[in-house]
């Protein structure tokens, strides 16, 4: 932890690189946690082959190279940030004022909203639009026709902007760039969150004041721990009527279990809401002048609010102490930490993850926001203290630890593509060294070079052309083919970075264009929508050779048919929505299978001997060959492992995809003429289906995690409409107004669901879904199911 305070101060004092060396050198046996040996030789080795005349001139003076030896000799000696300022403390000086950034919260809990505020203030846009505003000109970052209309975010958006931050004490200013992305809220856009926070160094989760922790806040809280993403916490809405950040608070220590406390309180609340108090400096900060854009400032804190300052000023050291050392020793020896020691402590413990600092504001009413983009800068990571892994290919996938330092060999990740007026546009996070147009990168995937003939950096849907890009910082590439989730680097290393995390789709309906002359037009949208969104799946089905569309809910595919009319005037005939269902096994059948043909000719023989059985988990399948004295040869084997997994792909109860099926092959005979790879591959498949069908086949369907929000008095309305359902209420959360009801219900069960509740609750009701896992369907629909799969393949033998 001292790494992060050290590497600070040693950057914005930019002292020199001697006093770094002897910095580091001092701390080299008490702080572990840094990078192999042999990543630092290779980039030792990377940057003496660079011709850079700086840095040939850093390595020659021997400092540098000093370091770099040092840390080599005890490689958990270095931080990153240590690396950074002991080879150039502009580079360390130039991070140490960057921050990449994502707003992530629930559903309409303000990240627009506020995203509007942010680029107002920091002077990107001249004048601030409403989502879903009465001028109709909507919100900078919802770009999108359907944004607008809907009023809600469907792709995340990208911005950049420079704040300014003041010390209104010193009259000190100091300047920020903030890279920054605003995220959609509803569950069926994850994959924007996810892979925004993929990329992310910080991030602001926005809680709406009367509502708290919600649904989708626990998601976005799943997704920010899953890419390890500190968090300051935003509650929003302190205008509205029943906001109260206290209960909010308790919300996110308790819920989201993670240590919260405040930073700010409030100086009133609803419609008297006029600013806040920053317990750490105690001052009380208003907003003043047009859209709130100037900040006062004043030591005098209003008598009502005094006390309560305190008394949570007090709670906020006992929870430092409880997850930072120094506070902790502090507070053992009851002293009182000073103010810069506060802050210093805030921060270690919210970059390492320990800690979320709580602020609070409203967006709409213009109040506040400027102090969370204080909080940004002082709180939240720059690329450098952030550890961000890539495996290493030419040492068989070995972890190895990237330095954010623009003159490494270049390493960078491509994390959302979106079809432009101009070609296709690739964002990409750049973690190491530089990009620079024109040049020449290779993709570790596919190990193909590609030119870089245009770098841009993005505003929402408007872009400014660059002719570089360093390390930490994001941008967008013109005229790059690749997937999501691509690594490129620039040739000199091997390394591959991991992806995001992609879910399971749930939902799928079949789709074609109304009118034949639209097909090729189709195909082009199909093709773009599913490079650009990996949750969005296409496939035609072999048997009724129907197009099939699937995706992470209703309006996740309504968005794309709708999308698929305006962008490319295709109208689209689409079929009922249906549940992607799973198949699997409870029981374990031995088989002994032999295809043998011989009609004349060539014939066909191959003999299959094994079992299958469950493999204990709803997950993915498994085969195994115990094959002992070479009865089937390696190459008929592969042949019968590929047939297993075009078996699991098809299930044989209703043609959906097999889980948690596992497949041995332990015996087998083969002649020596009429085997064949293709023999083996369909005995197998004919083995797979009679096995599969004894082994106590059941049918499985996807369960999802339901909440349920509406005013009190339509509680009972909406227990009834889930008992209907047969759903499991597993929670019930009454609020002042509104009541949170937490179920689990069966996809199936839920097609309708949205307008149901409309009735049912005068439109005041809202719901929303995430998969949870699939379950046994009850055995009524599991029987339908199958005689409905059934009389439409019979049908389709008799064509
Ligand atoms: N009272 C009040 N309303 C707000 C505030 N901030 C935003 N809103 C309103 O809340 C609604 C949703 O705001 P958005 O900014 O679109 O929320 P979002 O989180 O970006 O929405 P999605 O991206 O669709 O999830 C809009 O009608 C806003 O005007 C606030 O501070 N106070």
């Amino acid at each position: 932890m001292r790494v992060y305070g050290v590497a600070r101060a040693q950057s914005s004092a930019l002292r020199s690189l001697e006093v770094a060396s002897r910095n580091a050198c001092r701390r080299n046996y008490s702080v572990s946690r840094w990078a192999s040996p042999a990543l630092l030789r290779s980039q030792n080795a990377a940057i003496t082959e660079r011709t850079d005349a700086w840095q040939a001139r850093r390595l020659q003076s021997g400092t540098a190279a000093a370091v770099l030896d040092h840390a080599m000799q005890d490689p958990s000696s270095l931080s990153q940030s240590d690396i950074v300022n002991n080879l150039n403390p502009k580079e360390a000086a130039r991070l140490d004022k960057l921050r990449n950034i994502g707003i992530a919260a629930h559903i309409d809990s303000g990240k627009t909203t506020a995203t509007e505020r942010v680029l107002y203030y920091t002077g990107r846009i001249k004048s601030i639009h409403e989502v879903r505003g009465k001028d109709s000109v909507g919100a900078k970052m919802d770009s999108m026709d359907l944004e607008r209309e809907k009023g809600i975010t469907i792709q995340s958006a990208a911005t950049f902007c420079d704040w300014v931050k003041v010390d209104r004490e010193t009259g000190t200013e100091e300047k920020y760039h903030i890279n920054l992305i605003d995220t959609p809220g509803h569950i069926d856009f994850t994959i924007e969150v996810e892979r925004a926070l993929r990329v992310l160094d910080g991030a602001v989760m926005i809680l709406c004041a009367v509502s708290g922790v919600q649904s989708q806040t626990q998601t976005v809280d799943r997704q920010m721990r899953r890419y390890n993403v500190p968090r300051i916490s935003f509650i929003n809405k302190m205008d509205r009527m029943g906001a109260n950040p206290f209960r909010v608070c308790d919300m996110i220590n308790k819920k989201l279990r993670i240590p919260a406390a405040m930073i700010q309180v409030p100086i009133g609340a609803e419609d008297e809401f006029k600013g806040v108090v920053d317990i750490v400096r105690m001052k009380a900060i208003y907003n003043q002048g047009e859209k709130g854009v100037d900040i006062f400032e004043t030591d005098e804190i209003p008598a009502d609010v005094k006390a309560v300052a305190e008394e949570r000023r007090k709670m906020l050291i006992e929870t430092l102490a409880d997850v930072d050392d120094e506070i902790a020793e502090m507070f053992l020896d009851e002293q009182e930490p000073s103010i810069p020691q506060i802050k210093a402590a805030i921060r270690r413990a919210t970059i390492s993850l320990k800690f979320s600092p709580v602020m609070m504001g409203s967006a709409l009413a213009d109040k506040s926001v400027q102090p969370m983009l204080d909080g940004v800068c002082d709180y939240l990571p720059n690329p450098s203290e952030v550890e961000n892994i890539a495996l290493d290919k030419r040492r068989k996938e070995a972890p190895v630890k990237m330095v954010s330092y623009q003159e490494l060999p270049f390493v960078g990740l491509a994390f959302k593509l979106e079809e432009s007026n101009f070609g296709q546009l690739t964002y990409i996070r750049v973690y190491q060294g530089t990009i620079r147009k024109g040049q020449t990168v290779y993709n570790a995937r596919t190990d193909k070079k590609v030119k870089i003939p245009r770098i841009v950096r993005m505003h929402s849907n408007e872009m400014e052309e660059v002719n570089e890009i360093h390390a930490g910082e994001i941008c967008a590439v013109f005229g790059v083919e690749c997937a999501s989730g691509d690594t490129f680097t620039d040739g000199t290393l091997g390394y591959t970075m991991t992806s995001m995390f992609v879910p399971d789709a749930v939902i799928s309906l079949s789709i074609k264009p109304k009118q034949t002359k639209d097909t090729p037009n189709f195909s082009k949208a199909m093709s773009r929508f599913q490079r650009e969104d990996p949750t969005f799946r296409v496939h035609v089905d072999t048997e009724s050779q129907e197009t099939i569309i699937s995706g992470m809910g209703e309006l996740h595919l309504d968005i794309y048919v709708e999308r698929m009319r305006r962008e490319y005037n295709v109208d689209c005939i689409v079929g009922q929505p249906q549940v992607a269902y799973r198949e699997t096994i409870q029981s374990r059948v031995p088989f002994d299978h032999i295809l043998k043909k011989q009609t004349g000719g060539a014939g066909d023989y191959a003999r299959v001997v094994g079992w299958m059985e469950p493999t204990g988990q709803i997950a993915d399948n498994h085969f195994e060959q115990q094959i002992t004295g070479g009865t089937i040869s390696e190459k008929y084997l592969l042949a019968c492992e590929k047939g297993f997994y075009a078996s699991c792909d098809k299930g044989p109860l209703l043609g959906h995809r097999v889980l948690g099926a596992s497949m041995v092959i332990n015996d087998g005979a083969t002649h020596m003429t009429d085997s064949s790879e293709m023999s083996f591959r369909n005995a197998t498949q004919q083995a797979f289906r009679k096995a599969f069908l004894a082994a106590q086949p059941q049918v499985l369907e996807p369960l999802m995690k339901t909440t349920i929000t509406a005013p009190n008095e339509f509680q009972g309305n909406i227990v009834g409409l889930l008992n209907k359902r047969n759903a499991v209420i597993s929670d019930t959360e009454i609020g002042p107004e509104d009541f949170t009801l937490y179920a689990d219900c069966s996809l199936n069960s839920m097609f309708g669901f949205s307008t149901q509740l409309r009735a049912a609750t005068q439109g005041k009701g809202e719901f929303s879904m995430e998969f949870s896992h699939y379950s046994p369907a009850p055995m009524q629909l599991q029987k339908e199911l199958i005689a409905k799969h059934e009389k439409y393949q019979a049908e389709r033998n008799k064509k």
